[in-house]
């Protein structure tokens, strides 16, 4: 599990994260999600130790990162694909972490198959990489240790769509096995198809987090029945507010369930029912609207 407890950062008088707490938890997949400036990279720095916090904590499985006896066998990093030696070989940037890390020989070579560099590409220099040949090998770098948990930033940049698929269902994979992951990313259909869990981060505050199931219920429902003024009636009786749009549709805050139940007891018959598809999309806009370059900086 990874803890962030009241973390800010400052640079002299601009504050880069501002007191943000979560949590990401074992078997789930936890996107950060937020647009650019957000915070996202300093937060997962200071998770690593490579940023120091000017206040609050962040540990891994309860602890500093910095007092990890061995790192990389507790937390996979990714950080900045690119921030590799371009002189060296994928398969000796591996062997190099394999070593220091006391893993196995044959350790590499599964883990080139499993990112699916071939043999060839792996005895390239990584200076010659495509942007998504470098994200495979980060991501077999850190997951070479066979750590429990992983911190990712935007570890889909620069792959492809089939790598982006691959990626998904290997991150799923690896939390349905009990492993934690945080990945950031600033695009918001990127965390939609893989998270769990969501936290929304702006202008270095956390402006919304919870469950992807909590944040897009948040959004309300759709109710259409056969008798709609009835099921408008039936719904205010209980104080269920209702707006109607021009195609007849119910709007409400209330839960599905709850307005399926109302018009059942009211004896309508509904021809449509659904959490309100405003998409993440929106809420994420609307939510860092405030936070955004764009926005009011305050
Ligand atoms: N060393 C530094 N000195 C001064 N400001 C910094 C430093 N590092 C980061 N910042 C600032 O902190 C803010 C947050 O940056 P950060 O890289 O954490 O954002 P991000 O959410 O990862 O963005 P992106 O999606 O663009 O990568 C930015 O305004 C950035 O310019």
């Amino acid at each position: 599990m990874i803890t962030v407890d009241g973390v800010t950062k400052n640079y002299q008088d601009f504050t880069a994260v501002d007191d943000v707490s979560f949590t990401a938890q074992p078997g789930r997949v936890t996107g950060f999600l937020g647009p650019n400036g957000a915070g996202k990279s300093t937060t997962m720095r200071i998770m690593v130790g490579l940023t120091r916090a000017t206040a609050g904590t962040a540990t891994i499985g309860g602890r500093h990162y910095v007092d990890l006896p061995n790192p990389g066998l507790e937390v996979g990093v990714l950080l900045d694909a690119s921030a590799q030696h371009a002189g060296r070989t994928g398969r000796e940037i591996l062997t190099i972490a394999q070593l220091y890390m006391g893993l196995p020989r044959g350790r590499v070579e599964e883990m080139l198959e499993v990112v699916s560099l071939t043999p060839s590409e792996a005895s390239r220099r990584v200076g010659n990489y495509s942007l998504g040949m470098r994200q495979r090998l980060g991501i077999a770098a850190a997951l070479l240790g066979d750590p429990q948990v992983l911190i990712l930033d935007e570890p889909a940049n620069g792959l492809d769509p089939a790598g982006i698929r691959w990626m998904r269902d290997l991150l799923r994979g690896y939390a349905d096995r009990g492993g934690t992951v945080l990945l950031s990313s600033h695009l918001l259909h990127e965390i939609e198809v893989i998270a769990d869990d969501i936290v929304m981060i702006g202008n270095g505050r956390v402006v919304s987090q919870g469950t992807k199931t909590e944040l897009l219920h948040a959004a309300g429902t759709v109710v259409r029945g056969a008798d709609p003024g009835l099921l408008r009636h039936a719904l205010t009786e209980l104080g269920i507010t209702t707006t109607t749009s021009p195609d007849g549709a119910l709007h409400t805050d209330a839960d599905p369930a709850l307005v399926g139940k109302v018009a059942l007891e009211a004896g309508v018959a509904l021809t449509e029912l659904r959490a309100e598809d405003a998409g993440l999309e929106d809420m994420f806009l609307e939510l860092t609207a405030t936070s955004q370059r764009e926005g009011a900086r305050t």
